[in-house]
């Protein structure tokens, strides 16, 4: 219940709506009832001989609706006979309806809107807290639960959570009023019809707590299911080089399985409350006819034949609104579990925040200095006392053994990772004494894997920069070695690039991404080399690209490239977590240790071939 009434606060400012609905609802529901509350006095005035001359007193009170009629039909029928009491009768009932059905359409209307601005602000809670995550946490999760929670658990909240609040607040009022016409009509009788409810409310209530705990279980199994699909579709192009289709199909087709197999068992128990409802339904109508049926024939009872035909009548209705709350109720399991699951997403903690006191880097002045830098993920310690400096307008290049901790280290200066000890200042500024807005601003970012939106080119520089104009945008694709190969694509700046950049070479999406690094004009470049071979003619314009880029700024590069590594003003060799040696390139030459093994080996870019005189 608590998860339900969260849930519901996102529909806030909730007076704006349920006030108004509730109105509308109480008026519809008044007019409806009316009308088959109309239907007693209808027959005992129709049919009864003895009151056919005798026009039936008006009540004291407008309130007492049965005696108004009553007066009003037998008014009519003595003045202007049967006929045109049948014509007021008509009239009346449409003119009910159609009250009735205008404020209903009102109040759905009010529902509606309810509705969508919940889930409006639900998707948007549970978006934003995403994005605010630090980047830990997306290597841990996986994508397709993280996906299937913001696309499809929102939208199960949306079917059954917010569909029972339209069934909470209308049919508890309908219930009422049709009650209150039945205590009128006869409470004897409807005291005793009330008996059943609790047992009903038992066997659901049983029904729906089996149901939510195979909810959870089926949005968990539908969570892999997306997280399956987006592995194929991510990996289709190896998936089919390695022949793995068949062992990839059969995965998905076995979760898929599973899935079904939760849906079924769940449906089979979900299909029950409805005809156990309508079971129950028909045995309480038996009972009222029987029991009511009983008290009209012998005279014991406040009713009469009429008033009894009204009752039943009446009586079915009841069962309508109560069976829409069992109905909807037996849904509402899958909603709340789908809700706990978007819930629990909006209640993420983010590890990696600004501290209260922290002040915006403006501009860097002087350098990057690591001092006993130690990082572990969880247990496993990955960066043990790492010091240098990297000072400003030099280039760094951090190069050794795969796995040696090149990437953890470059993540630690953008704060994607917070060290476990030591420190990293920006100016004698401690990183985490600085909002990470302000320091990620002055950083720009190109990695390996060229990472493109579905967009235009245009867009894809720009990106994030919503006020660069095309001569910026042209000016840093110039820069980057990208302005000519962009005018020959079909649309130029207007081209949209594919899924992750799809329609263009390695060596295009590279040189875009630079573009977009040199549009953000960054005093520091953090930049990781893309391993993968290029052309040599494609590799010499990345290369060109990057040499611009670095220009100028002062630089910490993971370097796959002898170029980059000869040019570069310190390297750095990183190997098992530790620096082991650091120097020029020279200079490490001469050390004989393991850059030379590293050079030796021609480790870096199979573009390049080392030449015997860099090894000297
Ligand atoms: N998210 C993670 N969780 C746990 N361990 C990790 C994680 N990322 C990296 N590691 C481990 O940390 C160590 C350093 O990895 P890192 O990616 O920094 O090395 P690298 O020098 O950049 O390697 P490469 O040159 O192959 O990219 C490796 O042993 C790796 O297994």
């Amino acid at each position: 219940m608590k998860t339900y009434f969260r849930l519901l606060s996102f529909a806030r400012p909730i007076n704006r709506y349920a006030i108004p609905y509730i109105i509308c609802t109480i008026f519809s529901v008044i007019f409806s009832t009316l009308n088959l509350a109309l239907v007693a006095p209808l027959l005992t005035t129709l049919f009864d001989e003895n009151t056919q001359q005798v026009i039936s007193p008006m009540p004291s009170s407008y309130f007492d609706v049965f005696a108004v009629f009553k007066h009003y039909t037998s008014y009519t029928k003595v003045m202007y006979g049967p006929m045109a009491t049948l014509k007021f009768v008509c009239v009346t009932i449409v003119i009910s309806v159609l009250l009735s059905n205008i404020f209903r359409y009102f109040a759905d209307r009010i529902m509606e809107s309810l509705r969508i601005h919940t889930l409006l602000n639900l998707r948007k809670s549970v978006f934003d807290s995403v994005m605010d995550m630090h980047l830990g946490y997306f290597s841990n999760e996986r994508k397709g639960d993280i996906l299937s929670k913001v696309a499809s658990d929102v939208q199960v909240v949306q079917y059954s959570v917010t569909g029972t609040l339209q069934v909470l607040f209308k049919e508890p009022v309908t219930i009422i009023a049709y009650l209150v016409f039945l205590f009128i009509i006869s409470y004897k009788l409807t005291l005793a019809s009330m008996l059943i409810i609790p047992i009903a409310g038992f066997l659901i209530s049983k029904i729906v707590r089996k149901l939510k705990e195979q909810a959870m279980a089926s949005h968990v199994a539908y969570g892999m299911m997306i997280s399956y699909l987006d592995e194929a579709l991510h990996g289709i192009k190896i998936i089919k080089a390695f022949n793995a289709v068949k062992f990839i199909t059969n995965r998905f087709h076995r979760q898929n399985v599973h899935y079904s197999k939760i849906i079924r068992s769940m449906s089979k128990k979900q299909q029950m409350a409805s005809p156990v409802s309508e079971t129950l339904g028909v045995i309480m109508v038996a009972g009222i006819v029987l029991f009511g049926g009983s008290l009209v024939l012998e005279h014991k009872g406040d009713m009469d034949a009429a008033s009894f035909i009204a009752y039943i009548a009446l009586f079915s209705q009841v069962m309508r609104p109560a069976k829409a709350i069992s109905a909807s109720f037996s849904g509402i399991h899958s909603g709340i579990a789908a809700g706990e699951r978007v819930l629990e997403m909006i209640d993420m903690k983010c590890q990696i925040n600004d501290a209260p006191d922290a002040t915006a880097l403006t501009e860097f002045k002087e350098a990057i200095r690591f001092e006993n830098v130690t990082f572990a993920y969880e247990q496993k310690e990955v960066l043990r006392n790492i010091s240098f400096t990297v000072p400003k307008g030099k280039t760094i290049a951090l190069v050794g053994p795969s796995g040696g901790g090149k990437s953890t280290l470059m993540d630690l200066v953008p704060r994607f990772i917070d060290v476990k000890s030591g420190n990293i200042l920006i100016d004698g500024k401690d990183i985490r004494s600085v909002t990470m807005e302000s320091l990620r601003t002055l950083m720009g970012i190109v990695n390996q894997e060229s990472i493109l939106f579905n967009d235009s080119i245009f867009n894809n520089i720009a990106f994030g920069n919503l006020n660069a104009t095309a001569e910026e945008v042209e000016a840093a694709a110039r820069i980057a070695n990208a302005h000519e190969f962009i005018l020959n694509t079909t649309d130029g700046y207007a081209t949209n690039i594919g899924d992750k950049g799809s329609k263009l070479s390695g060596g295009q999406r590279q040189r875009i991404c630079i573009a977009r690094a040199v549009l953000a004009n960054p005093p520091i470049m953090l930049l990781d080399e893309a391993t993968s071979a290029l052309d040599t003619e494609s590799e010499k314009m990345v290369q060109e690209a990057l040499n611009n880029l670095m220009k100028n700024r002062t630089s910490l590069v993971i370097a796959h490239r002898l170029s980059t590594i000869q040019n570069a003003d310190q390297i750095i060799v990183l190997d098992n977590g530790q620096i082991a040696e650091q120097g020029t390139h020279q200079e490490l030459l001469n050390a004989n240790g393991i850059y030379r093994k590293l050079i030796e080996m021609q480790t870096f870019s199979s573009n390049e071939t080392v030449p015997s005189e860099v090894i000297g």
